[in-house]
């Protein structure tokens, strides 16, 4: 059993409300007490009979202290990289000239089916260890680049066994064999859909959380996408489906109409569709790294104001954007999509904690996850400023990390 103070914290933002000069008891990996400093009970009840007995204090410096940042959106289990795309496509080449190139998701697949299962796991690790690093500390992770069953499945295991090390963020796996066509599909398209539907029941027992299909021009149709995501869903995975990236394709309805936990990107919505997500509950999660390398923003504020529930993303993948600092994700969202550092800072806690349904983190509160980070700075204003604020100490479970 292990108590700990986290005392002289400048400004507390914890989700909830703004505090002073505050305090934060840790019992073991939760949150015991939170609140001004001044206000420190003497005993807290089951935790500590005298608050001199604490184990450990943690003096703050006045810093600024959040929750741990939630990424809800990454795809983080690949080898290689496709820099020599990323060239082109500055350059101004289309996805089919990047395609004919021997470029897109595609590529990253035959590596990745080509690289020895020991490196992809030092390479997957090392990037959960940045955004840990970076005061993230739950990650939804994709899997989506060996789109064969026992390769998908290796996946979703790896990023299991991963979150059980030290210096590991929580994850979040979700099931993505539905990402795009493979090769040896090229011309059964409809053969690998119900092929990835009977592989969900699978992903369920190897560990996943979530299933997503990419229902888009070039990727999926909404009814290979209803078929997968309500096979996935029929096994206990939450159903999220990657929406307007590219074209308006029908993907919010369906969103709706299976109650996905999430429509992802959005950089083509309509008022339309943002009603029907605000209607039926549909959480959006919009990710401004990639969305500002396709110059098409998605409505943020229309949405927030239309009550649509939001979560940030990094959308971290090998062929567009390696970002995996949340706080430089909630920089881009104040600059690129008019977000306030509030809003932005709460979709990416809470509005994350919501779309993966982990209730027990995203605000700092008795009860929760001990999920906290201590950061280079006095006031949460400077997430606007810092493009990528970085985080002096960060705690997962109570445990500060290394
Ligand atoms: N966010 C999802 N997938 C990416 C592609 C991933 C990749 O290029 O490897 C997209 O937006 O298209």
């Amino acid at each position: 059993m292990t108590v700990r103070l986290l005392t002289n914290i400048g400004r507390l933002w914890t989700g909830n409300d703004v505090c002073s000069n505050a305090a934060i008891l840790v019992h073991n990996d939760r949150i015991a007490w939170v609140g001004r400093a001044a206000d420190l009970p003497q005993s807290v009840p089951g935790v500590v009979d005298d608050i001199v007995d604490v184990d450990h204090v943690e003096n703050l410096g006045g810093a600024l202290v959040t929750p741990g940042l939630i990424d809800a959106h990454t795809h983080p289990v690949y080898a290689g990289n496709r820099y020599a795309e990323m060239a082109m496509r500055s350059g101004g080449s289309t996805p089919s000239a990047i395609t004919a190139a021997g470029g897109g998701i595609g590529s990253t697949v035959t590596v990745t089916r080509g690289t020895d299962p020991w490196t992809l796991c030092n390479g997957v690790r090392e990037r959960l260890r940045e955004w840990l690093l970076n005061g993230t500390t739950t990650v939804e992770a994709k899997t989506g680049y060996h789109l064969t069953r026992d390769g998908e499945l290796a996946d979703v295991r790896l990023l299991r066994e991963l979150e059980k090390e030290p210096m590991m963020p929580r994850v979040h796996v979700t099931f993505m064999a539905a990402h795009v066509v493979p090769p040896e599909y090229f011309g059964r398209q409809r053969d690998y859909v119900e092929a990835v539907g009977a592989w969900c029941a699978d992903a369920a027992a190897a560990g996943a959380d979530s299933v997503d299909v990419y229902c888009d021009e070039g990727h999926f149709t909404t009814d290979e996408a209803r078929w997968v995501l309500a096979s996935g869903r029929n096994v206990g995975l939450l159903p999220r489906v990657h929406a307007g990236a590219y074209s308006r394709r029908g993907a919010v309805q369906l969103a709706a109409e299976l109650g996905c936990a999430s429509a992802d990107l959005l950089h083509h919505t309509s008022d339309e569709d943002i009603a029907v997500l605000a209607r039926y509950g549909v959480p959006a999660v919009v990710c401004p790294g990639t969305a500002l390398q396709r110059g098409s923003l998605p409505p943020v504020r229309r949405m927030m104001a239309q009550g649509v529930t939001v979560a940030l993303g990094s959308d971290h993948n090998p062929g567009h954007c390696g970002i995996t600092s949340m706080s430089l994700v909630i920089s881009l969202a104040v600059a690129a999509f008019g977000m306030s550092v509030g809003d932005a800072l709460r979709a990416a806690t809470l509005g994350g904690a919501t779309v993966l349904g982990v209730p027990d983190r995203g605000v700092l509160a008795p009860g929760r996850l001990a999920d906290i980070v201590q950061w280079d700075a006095d006031h949460e204003g400077a997430f606007a400023w810092a493009f990528g604020l970085k985080p002096r100490r960060v705690w997962r479970g109570g445990t500060p990390v290394q």
